[in-house]
């Protein structure tokens, strides 16, 4: 079986082979201002498909026929957890960007691409959009606006099913809190196979992060955009790429924040304890929803590589229960994984 994954990010495009049974990982970084010269999404197409031929020509796989090809899933309308295949619709909501923007939407729409040129299916995995929110968790306190699912499903729940194995269970036994700390944040309660409740990580809920807001006061907004310091685009683009660290420091490596602390930049150090404090104090709303059943709370994402990060949210939720570190992330595995379970028939790709 040779399954190709691509899997872009916002200022990456990684992609994974599987051949013969052995995973090749390839993929390159993007310059920020060649990202930020693309108005939308989609119009990055042409420019992450040279890119992905490069990388496949370099390791020799250029001509070669794929027997699937899986891409990370976007924004399309919110769906349950599992493998789908990339149909007409579908293609049409990620090139639209039905439910907005996100560079993941690019996953099932370059998946096509490769795949009718190896005349095989193309699929998607866990899309960023999968809702198993518990009724309650939908209420924002405000009729008429609703808290939606978005967030890192495919590494959360490829690493979730991990530190549940791992622990002698299975995924739909346990009871987890997984924390992806990239370039976004999002924190999952998941409760027996479902994400019962997370904040949505793209749009201004939960913990800051390297490049989102997380949270912000209501009125702060409104002021805001009276003030004319923001129109509704910006605020958006804003609270989506230029929040967070890098709305205070004017940077997103959190590697480069520890080398100003180590410093002793006093602003590092502020802007980094305080996403520090509002990803433990997302993880203690957790436990309370899961009622103090917690089996294990998992840190994940490029941040878990950062012992200093680990370490200061340990001391603070250790109380909860065991914390299991599972640093970067393993989406193109998992991606490969599905896509595997549905050419071997042990499961079937579910209708979009
Ligand atoms: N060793 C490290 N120490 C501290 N921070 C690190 C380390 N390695 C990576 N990071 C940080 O992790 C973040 C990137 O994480 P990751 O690679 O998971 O993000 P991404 O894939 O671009 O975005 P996302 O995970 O939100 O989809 C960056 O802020 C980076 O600085
Ligand atoms: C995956 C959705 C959240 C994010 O990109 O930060």
């Amino acid at each position: 079986m040779l399954i190709l994954a691509i899997d872009p990010g916002s200022t990456s495009t990684k992609i994974g082979v599987l051949k013969e049974g052995e995973m090749i990982h390839a993929g390159m970084d993007h310059d920020r201002n060649l990202i930020d010269t693309f108005a939308e999404i989609h119009e990055q197409e042409e420019m992450r498909f040279a890119c992905i031929m490069e990388e496949l020509e370099k390791l020799g796989l250029g001509n070669s026929r794929f027997d699937a090809v899986v891409g990370r899933g976007g924004l399309i309308r919110p769906v349950s957890g599992g493998v789908y295949k990339v149909c007409d619709t579908l293609l049409s909501d990620l090139k639209t960007g039905i439910s907005g923007s996100h560079a993941s939407n690019l996953g099932g729409i370059l998946a096509r691409r490769f795949a009718a040129s190896s005349n095989c299916d193309a699929f998607i995995v866990d899309p960023v959009v999968v809702d198993e929110l518990d009724e309650v968790a939908r209420l924002s306190g405000l009729a008429g606006i609703e808290r939606n699912s978005i967030f890192h499903a495919l590494n959360q729940k490829a690493v979730a099913r991990r530190v549940a194995e791992d622990m002698g269970g299975t995924y739909h036994e346990a009871h987890l809190i997984v924390a992806h700390m990239g370039g976004g944040i999002t924190v999952g309660a998941h409760k027996k196979g479902r994400v019962v409740d997370v904040n949505n990580g793209l749009n201004g809920d939960g913990p800051y992060a390297p490049e989102r807001s997380g949270s912000l006061p209501v009125d702060g907004i409104v002021k805001a955009l009276e003030e004319g310091r923001y129109t509704t685009d910006s605020l958006s683009r804003t609270v989506s790429r230029e929040g967070g660290i890098f709305s205070y420091l004017g940077i997103v490596d959190v590697r480069e924040v520890e080398r100003r602390m180590e410093e002793g930049d006093s602003e590092a150090t502020l802007a980094w304890k305080g996403m520090v404090y509002q990803i433990v104090k997302e993880i203690g709303s957790l436990a309370a929803a899961l009622a103090g059943e917690v089996d294990a709370i998992v840190l994940t994402g490029g941040m878990a590589h950062s012992t200093r990060i680990t370490e200061a949210i340990k001391e603070k939720v250790s109380f909860i229960s065991r914390v299991v570190t599972v640093p970067g992330e393993f989406e193109l595995e998992a991606l490969t994984e599905g896509a595997l379970r549905v050419l071997k028939g042990e499961e079937e790709a579910k209708r979009y």
